[in-house]
């Protein structure tokens, strides 16, 4: 089964782009976690398609609407389950996919997959509208984080070949990650900000798209999550990483450029830090060998440009096996970057937050 995640809670999405609605339960969820409406909004807001040209012109409101699992304030520990309906569709738009599957998106492999059954409305269950009910278990997950003394926050670490300035890895301070959330666009270098904003003007005219990269850190993470050799911290993150439409790339700290350091550079020596021990370079990314080090996790997730472009491409008829030219219609994102950080940071959190059930169970403090 593909829907459920998580080995010490379990996560389920469901929907589709163009159903009824779509949302998630996730069960196991610790009892008396304050539930902070005001931020959960917030970080739903955050993600929200159709509020300016540099997303998708499809306008949702993405208000969460809690079923269970939560009562006078407070988790009940109970199964919590969230709907999220589904407004602004226009299903015809996607009639000429049937046969003519977009290339780069799942058109083709939903297809196989699911016999031909798979609804193919606005991508259906492979639409990045299912990381909404993501947004919503991830911000779950980042109070219950935060009564642990832990936070996650991200930056556009690019836009095409824009680049912003990187996090310092050693010493990244909860209010700068607090400052990028509740930013337009969380970006750390004025300057690039502008930039990147040029760039997607640009791909949006010439009926084009443009990919980038999220940076995103944990910090206050404790020593000792984690379980080598199969359950490692690195490939839990990455594993809700990769269930993120369009992510095809998660590094790590230094990621791809360790491999090109020498082991006296790469190595990140330890310290004592009023009675902490921390080291003085982050470039394992705060874990070593699938444990959490106790340094901030360092992971960036590359993003690929929008499937959906406005220029007309080739693809295959699947009805005759020639190929044949596709206008595709729809309202698209001309950079899914742009609204990726919450939805990185609530993958990130989702993970973290299995990692430290798996430490330290349900037993309040
Ligand atoms: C928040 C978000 C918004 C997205 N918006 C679009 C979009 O408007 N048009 C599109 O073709 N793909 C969009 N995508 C990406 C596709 O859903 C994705 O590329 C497709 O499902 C194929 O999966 P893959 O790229 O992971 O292989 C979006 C993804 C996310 C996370
Ligand atoms: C609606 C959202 O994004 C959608 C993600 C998406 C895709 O193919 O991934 C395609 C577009 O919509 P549709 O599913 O109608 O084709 C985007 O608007 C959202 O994020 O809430």
């Amino acid at each position: 089964m593909g829907s459920v995640w998580g080995n010490n809670f379990k996560l389920t999405i469901f929907g589709e782009s163009h159903g009824g609605g779509i949302g998630c339960v996730l069960d196991g969820f610790p009892a008396g976690v304050a539930y902070d409406e005001e931020f959960i909004l917030s970080e739903m807001d955050r993600r929200a398609p159709g509020k300016n040209r540099q997303s998708t012109a499809r306008r949702e409101k993405d208000l969460p609407k809690v079923l269970s699992g939560v009562f006078e304030g407070k988790t009940t520990g109970t199964p919590i389950s969230c709907v999220i309906e589904n407004t602004d569709t226009r299903s015809g738009d996607y009639r000429n996919l049937i046969d003519h599957p977009r290339p780069g998106h799942a058109d083709y492999t939903g297809r196989i997959r699911f016999h031909g059954c798979n609804d193919p409305r606005g991508g259906g269950h492979f639409s990045g509208r299912l990381t909404a009910p993501l947004v919503f278990a991830g911000a779950m997950c980042k109070l219950f984080l935060r009564s642990k003394g832990m936070a996650v926050g991200s930056h556009i670490a690019s836009i095409g070949q824009i680049m912003d300035t990187p996090f310092d890895d050693v010493c990244i301070p909860a209010e700068q990650l607090e400052t990028l959330r509740t930013q337009q666009y969380p970006i750390i270098n004025p300057r690039a900000q502008q930039a990147m904003l040029d760039q997607i003007d640009q791909a949006r005219e010439a009926l084009d798209s443009l990919g980038g990269i999220i940076e995103c850190a944990v910090i206050g993470v404790p020593a000792g999550l984690g379980s080598p050799m199969l359950c490692p911290a690195e490939g839990r993150i990455s594993s809700l990483l990769f269930a993120v439409p369009a992510v095809k790339g998660v590094e790590f700290g230094a990621g791809f450029s360790i491999s090109a350091m020498h082991g006296s550079e790469a190595n990140d020596r330890m310290i004592l830090e009023d009675g902490v021990v921390k080291t003085e370079t982050n470039n394992n990314g705060g874990i070593l060998g699938g444990i959490t080090s106790g340094m901030p996790i360092v992971v960036r997730a590359a993003i690929k440009p929008t499937p959906s472009i406005s220029r007309e491409q080739m693809t295959l008829n699947l009805a005759d096996g020639k190929v044949e030219p596709l206008v595709i219609k729809g309202r698209h994102d001309p950079c899914i970057v742009t609204r990726a950080a919450p939805v990185v940071e609530a993958a990130v959190a989702v993970a973290m937050t299995d990692l430290y059930l798996e430490a330290y169970g349900y037993a309040q403090d």
